[in-house]
């Protein structure tokens, strides 16, 4: 890998309630580790927020809730990517909703639009409920697109 020497430090913080966003979550981390690649595994609720800037890219989970809604645990993070500094972190943003609700993954859209201003916004997933095995490859990309962009900022 293109990472060679270079050790980023990776976070995948995610809300979940009936555990889908949660199973995509854990499947980022087993392709990343995979890679060899080291994540840490967040619930949001657990997630150190003032922590946030030491991190070189983060892949945010949601699922969607209301209307289209971020959920509530969600927002504490979405405001603190909103007053970061610099706009150094790369992120991906994934998420898992219902196609049956008109918004569908609309916290996924939500967050991309704040990321793609307050971060390096790689790429975005949206999967419907559970994900299945066709899923892994669009997991896969989803990280190569983080990769890539850790790649070029380890060799500036
Ligand atoms: C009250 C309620 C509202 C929801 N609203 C939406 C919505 O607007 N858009 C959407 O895509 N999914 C919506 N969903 C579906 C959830 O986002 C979906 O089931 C998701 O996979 C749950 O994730 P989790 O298993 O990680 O908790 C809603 C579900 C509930 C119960």
């Amino acid at each position: 890998m293109a990472l060679t020497n270079y050790e980023p430090r990776i976070a995948v913080v995610y809300a979940s309630v009936t555990g889908n966003t949660k199973a995509v979550a854990e499947i980022l981390q087993e392709i990343c580790a995979a890679k060899e690649l080291e994540v840490e595994l967040w619930p949001v609720n657990s997630f150190p927020l003032s922590g946030l800037s030491r991190y070189d890219a983060v892949f945010v989970g949601t699922y969607t809730w209301g209307s289209g809604e971020i959920p509530k645990e969600m927002r504490g993070l979405f405001g603190e990517f909103e007053s970061l500094e610099r706009k150094g972190i790369v992120t991906a943003v994934f998420g898992t909703g219902d196609s049956f609700f008109a918004e569908f993954c609309g916290a996924v859209d939500r967050f991309r639009d704040m990321l793609y201003v307050h971060t390096d916004l790689a790429a975005t997933l949206k999967i419907e409920l559970a994900p299945q095995n066709t899923d892994i490859a669009r997991c896969e990309k989803l990280i190569a697109s983080v990769i890539n962009r850790l790649s070029r900022f380890s060799c500036k």
